[in-house]
């Protein structure tokens, strides 16, 4: 039995080894991640997570346990996605400046016939931000592979004020319910990093 990460994002990886699984496999789904508009942001994160882990375990991993996350930010009920181009990020990060958003990571852990899914939200109280404070953000190029155009864990935290919530899940991967679901499954994370 193998730990099988599903997914190409390098936080998603960082947060594993954070959380003390040194031995895991990482398998990229393939799957076409666009979706019914007429989903909630919430629903829609823990619907295509769940086509992520099974888009993967299809692949010869039945008998492994498969984790797969999908993060997007809303912002009164608008869903934002990875920006596509840099004047789409300046659109967001205009649009999150002086406002409270909702960061929605749906999490999907597959072991044979088992399921666990759910989506976890976190509220991000963003600053007033200038446009040269935007324009200046953009150039380093941190927005692009993020969802909402930010990322809390770099220059972003910069521009937020306040968090209710998994910080983590805002980085993609909410790392409590991750840990209570592998103790259902017998992996015990605290043991691990203690060498057990
Ligand atoms: C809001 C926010 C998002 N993000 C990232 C987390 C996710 O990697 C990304 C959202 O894209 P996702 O589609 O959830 O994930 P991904 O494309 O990076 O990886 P994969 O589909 O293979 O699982 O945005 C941050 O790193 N920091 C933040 O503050």
């Amino acid at each position: 039995m193998e730990l099988i990460l599903a997914s190409k994002s390098p936080r998603r990886r960082a947060l594993l080894e954070q959380m003390g699984l040194r031995s895991f496999k990482i398998v990229t789904p393939d799957i076409d991640e666009h979706m019914e508009r007429t989903l909630s942001p919430a629903e829609l994160v823990g619907r295509i997570s769940q086509e992520k882990a099974k888009a993967v375990q299809a692949k010869g991993y039945e008998d492994d346990i498969i984790i797969a996350a999908d993060t997007v930010v809303a912002l009164e009920g608008s869903v934002l996605g990875k920006p596509a181009h840099e004047g789409e990020a300046f659109r967001m990060l205009s649009m999150l400046s002086g406002c409270r958003h909702q960061v929605y990571t749906g999490l999907t852990v597959l072991r044979g016939e088992r399921c666990f899914s759910l989506t976890e939200e976190t509220n991000v109280t963003f600053r007033s931000l200038s446009g040269e404070e935007i324009d200046w953000y953009i150039q380093t190029g941190e927005p692009m592979d993020k969802a909402g155009a930010y990322g809390i864990q770099g220059y972003g935290a910069l521009f937020v004020q306040s968090i209710q919530g998994d910080y983590y899940n805002v980085m993609g991967l909410p790392v409590c319910r991750l840990g209570e679901i592998l103790g259902e499954l017998g992996i015990h994370c605290m043991a691990l990093a203690a060498g057990k």
